[in-house]
């Protein structure tokens, strides 16, 4: 079944971010294009694996939009973008964000106490965008039913689970070695 993302995966450039090894692909970057039958492999997939007895698709931007566009088509829950762009909306919440190459600030909007969601990202790895965003999103007193990334690089999943006892749901578990991207497992194995 997942056929197309692995193909895609394995033929990732690596291009350097300082000393951040970081691959490039459709799903986490939008370039080289996209083939409609690798984003629908990801959306079956995470429609298999996933919690959807949720209220909102809540997409991290903006490599998330993508995936939650194709989940929320796929089950008519509709989607909410965490947005890099403030508004000053009321009840708006900011979130730092820190990864292995950047920084920026996040800022929720529309989501309620109560609500249950998914949260969808397409990578998790040094985990510090998905542990920022799970711990407001908890103290906000939303029910996180899944937290998705589609592609756990390094010790993503892991570092995720021990600062914030959440287990990602992830389609492919990946790193980078030798200048080049080795699947290391899928959920499907
Ligand atoms: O586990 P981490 O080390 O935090 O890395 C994961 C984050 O890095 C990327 O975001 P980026 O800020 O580069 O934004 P983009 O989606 O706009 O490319 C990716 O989309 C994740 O949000
Ligand atoms: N590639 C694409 N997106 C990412 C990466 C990467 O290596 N790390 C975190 N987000």
């Amino acid at each position: 079944m997942l056929e197309e993302v692995i193909k895609s995966l394995e033929a990732s450039p690596i291009v350097k971010k300082g000393d951040y090894n970081y691959f490039v692909n459709p799903i986490s970057d939008g370039v080289p294009a996209m083939d409609p039958l690798l984003l629908r492999e990801l959306a079956l997939a995470v429609h298999k694996y996933a919690d959807l007895n949720i209220d909102k698709i809540v997409a991290v931007e903006a490599m998330g939009i993508h995936l939650a566009t194709a989940l929320s088509l796929a089950t008519d829950i509709p989607f909410v973008v965490i947005r890099k762009r403030q508004y000053g909306l009321p009840g708006e919440t900011e979130v730092y964000q820190k990864t292995g190459y950047g920084s920026s600030n996040l800022y929720v909007n529309d989501l309620h106490e109560g609500e249950k969601i998914l949260l969808i990202d397409d990578v998790v790895s040094t985990g510090g965008t998905l542990v920022a965003l799970i711990k407001t999103l908890e103290d906000m007193g939303l029910d996180l039913k899944s937290v998705v990334a589609i592609i756990d690089k390094g010790d993503g999943k892991k570092i995720v689970k021990k600062e914030t006892g959440v287990d990602v749901l992830s389609i492919v578990k990946l790193d980078v070695i030798d200048g080049k991207v080795v699947i290391e497992s899928t959920i499907e194995d």
